[in-house]
């Protein structure tokens, strides 16, 4: 037996699988984010262990057979966190997240730093690890000061659960530190960042153990001892694992607290002056692209929160079969934006409120809006090299046919629904679990899901999100300028 740990935003989910990978049991702990400011967005690591201590403990009371023969634990995690530790190993403040954008300053000054894209491969957002740390070393120095070492969010869940600090190349790709191409620490970019080698974790491959469960850990748990963690990947390369996305032509979007095309390349092949990601996969010797937006189901649970609805409650009153774009547009910009425009100061808006405007029509345009963003993405990866026609659904956000209705008739391409159950990121960490605690081939474990339904583009309907398409992307310039 095995377990996918995945440390969502909104929650951590534990997958146990069988040695096929077969799903028998989840459980899942949510978690909560804080926005002390605008901008600002916080977890504790505490929650986190909390969080992940629950859904095991429901795995072992509900499923204790398959637990007493558990054989290892795959990571994964959303990503480019900055989670700072002291010498001994004491977490020094809350973790600044992947939507986190007060360091918008010191990413443009590391941006701009001679070889910093060309090593790392990509624009350095203000969401990457290395500008929140310089955040902290210029406004917190008394932190700074004490900083041991930097792990990212699921890579403390690992140091939890072995004593041990060790990263994989997936997630290190998105600090800022890594040089992608080389899979490996770049000491020109930590060097010019002010930052040691010494306190970045060591970096291992998604699929390589690091380590067994801490013996009192396992006691605590009823679990028997020796249990293999695996590192895992950061929750885009972990859920491309899931999904089978493995090499050129494979991709996915994830509806998710972001929303994420992403496509497997054969290669290292970056153009960061387009906003795609280029990020080492979970596989050795693999690469992927992917547009990231800040706010796709997090755009719906802020209009589920003003409204006091639940997200399901907002897309079932949509229905399952679209009708045409709305009149109401959406621009999904609320924590800012990473692709195309890398623009962390702009700010979400309505265009065309009327008097007569429902709830309902509000969620339609949070929907279609998101899946506007999605489709910049789309763009933007075309100018890399990276094209799709076809992707994969994932994420809480596909639980809407709606959505995936609009989805791939903005996008222009089928969009496969996986049979329920889940493949994701969950699934792609019990995956790397496998791999690396039985040593069989990525290839031969990572299977692309059934599919329930495939959702084809509208073509009657295509001219009119076409339109409405345009008329989003060029509200962008004119959004800006009024901020
Ligand atoms: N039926 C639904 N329609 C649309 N969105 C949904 C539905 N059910 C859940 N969601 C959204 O899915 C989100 C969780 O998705 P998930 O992929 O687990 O996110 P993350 O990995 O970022 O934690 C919830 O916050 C909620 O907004
Ligand atoms: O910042 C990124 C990727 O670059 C995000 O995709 C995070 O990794 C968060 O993922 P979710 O919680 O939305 O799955």
């Amino acid at each position: 037996m095995f377990i996918g740990l995945d440390l969502g935003t909104s929650g951590v989910r534990a997958l146990l699988v069988d040695e096929a990978g077969t799903a028998i049991n989840s459980a899942e702990a949510a978690l909560t984010v804080a926005h002390p400011y605008p901008g600002w967005s916080e977890q504790n690591p505490a929650d986190w262990v909390a969080a992940a201590m629950t859904a095991l403990r429901q795995l072992c009371e509900d499923t204790p057979e398959e637990m007493a023969r558990l054989r290892g634990i795959g990571l994964s995690g959303h990503m480019h966190g900055a989670t700072l530790l002291d010498q001994s190993g004491e977490v020094l403040r809350p973790c600044l997240l992947w939507n986190d954008t007060r360091s918008h300053d010191q990413a443009q000054r590391f941006d701009a730093l001679p070889g910093m894209r060309q090593i790392s491969g990509n624009i350095v957002f203000p969401g990457f690890t290395a500008p929140k740390v310089a955040w902290v070393a210029e406004n917190e120095p008394e932190m700074f000061a004490k900083l041991a070492k930097v792990l990212l969010p699921k890579d403390y869940l690992s140091y939890w659960l072995t004593g041990r600090m060790v990263s994989d190349m997936s997630d290190s790709a998105g600090t800022s530190w890594l040089d992608v191409g080389a899979r490996a620490w770049s000491p020109e970019l930590l060097a010019a960042t002010g930052m040691r080698v010494d306190q970045m974790p060591e970096l291992v491959e998604g699929s390589d153990v690091i380590g067994s469960m801490r013996p009192d850990l396992a006691a605590d748990l009823g679990l028997p001892e020796g249990v293999q963690v695996v590192a895992g990947g950061g929750d885009n390369a972990a859920s491309a694992c899931g999904v089978g996305a493995l090499s050129e032509g494979d991709g996915f979007v994830s509806l998710g607290t972001s929303g994420v095309l992403l496509a497997a390349r054969d290669g290292f092949a970056p153009r960061a002056e387009s906003a795609v990601h280029t990020f080492c996969h979970a596989i050795p010797g693999a690469w992927y692209q992917m547009g990231v937006i800040l706010a796709a189901t997090d755009s719906l649970n802020w209009l589920s929160r003003i409204v006091g609805a639940r997200p399901a409650e907002l897309t079932a009153e949509l229905g399952d079969t679209i009708a045409g774009p709305g009149n109401l547009r959406f621009l999904p910009y609320l924590s800012g934006e990473r692709t195309p425009h890398n623009d962390s100061a702009v700010r979400g808006a309505f265009v065309g409120l009327d008097i007569a405007s429902t709830r309902t029509d509000l969620t339609r345009a949070v929907v279609e809006g998101v899946s506007f963003a999605l489709r910049d993405n789309l763009e933007a990866l075309r100018l890399t090299g990276a094209d799709l026609s076809r992707v994969l659904a994932i994420g809480g956000g596909a639980r809407s046919r709606y959505w995936i209705e609009v989805l791939a008739t903005v996008l222009n391409m089928p969009v496969d629904l996986p049979e329920q159950g889940d493949f994701g990121a969950a699934l792609g960490a019990a995956r790397l679990a496998i791999c690396g605690v039985t040593g069989a081939a990525p290839s031969d474990v990572m299977t692309k899901p059934p599919v329930a339904e495939t959702i084809l583009p509208r073509a009657d309907l295509r001219a009119a999100y076409d339109d409405a398409y345009a008329a989003f992307a060029a509200s962008y310039p004119t959004l800006k300028a009024m901020q």
